[in-house]
């Protein structure tokens, strides 16, 4: 069986989750008491999607400030990066900008970038008025808890969504609903909820991209790394 290396890296604040979706998603576990990283870690997982595997090279780099300048090393080479924030902390949305500017202009040309909203199941403490506003469909449909309806995401994205990164799609998987389609392309509800500066800096991001293109099942829920039930909202 043919096998295919992806090397993935994780940008993004201090805190804001980054260890826990890699753990997450290699090992299916969260731990409340995770330390910091310390410079950047590397994992690695094996998944079989059709007739090929598919082996991500995964380096979850150290979000404090002191490590800042080591982020090109893992970066560079990557086939996706994924910036994570924190939902209840917009500050941590307003770094990520500064990443994917980042990755615009020293990252690899073909560079797929994920954006994940992490750590849903806090979702009331999440700013008001922000783009982080709008519940996912799952929730209001009371079909699960945010707790168990998110833990989905982290996990969904790198699995089942493998290929995806081969394809060079962007998520933008900021809050979940439906998604309705703009011209030939998805885009999510929540961004069409956002703040209008917000909304025109991801529009503008999105279309400065190259080879962009959304989906509706990416762009459905936030992510969290502490749910317990990856597979619910794949239906
Ligand atoms: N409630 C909740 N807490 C989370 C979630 N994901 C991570 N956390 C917690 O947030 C804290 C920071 O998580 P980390 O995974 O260490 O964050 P990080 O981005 O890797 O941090 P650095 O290594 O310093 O860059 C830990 O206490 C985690 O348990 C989530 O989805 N929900």
């Amino acid at each position: 069986m043919a096998l295919r290396e992806l090397k993935v890296c994780l940008l993004g604040d201090t805190g804001v989750g980054k260890s826990s979706i890699v753990w997450r998603f290699v090992e299916d576990s969260f731990d409340p008491n995770i330390n910091p990283t310390i410079g950047a870690s590397f994992m690695t997982k094996t998944v079989q999607y059709q007739n090929e595997l598919h082996k991500f090279l995964i380096w979850d780099t150290a979000g404090q400030e002191r490590f800042r300048a080591l982020a090109p090393m893992y970066y560079r080479g990557s086939a996706a990066a994924i910036i994570v924030y924190d939902i209840t902390k917009e500050e941590t949305f307003s770094t990520l900008k500064n990443w994917v500017r980042e990755l615009r202009q020293h990252g690899p040309p073909s560079i797929v970038v994920a954006i994940a909203g992490n750590k849903c199941d806090l979702t009331d403490v999440r700013p008001k008025n922000s783009i982080h506003r709008c519940q996912p469909a799952v929730w209001r449909q009371g079909l699960q808890t945010p707790k168990t309806a998110i833990g989905a995401k982290a996990k969904l994205l790198l699995t089942t969504r493998g290929p995806t990164l081969m394809k060079k799609q962007v998520v933008l998987d900021v809050a979940g609903g439906p998604v309705p389609a703009i011209g030939s392309r998805l885009v999510p509800w929540s961004l069409l909820h956002a703040e209008r500066t917000q909304r025109n800096w991801l529009l503008g991001t999105l279309g400065r991209l190259q080879q962009v293109f959304l989906t509706a099942d990416l762009c459905r829920g936030l992510w969290c790394a502490k749910g317990p039930h990856p597979w619910l909202l794949t239906s």
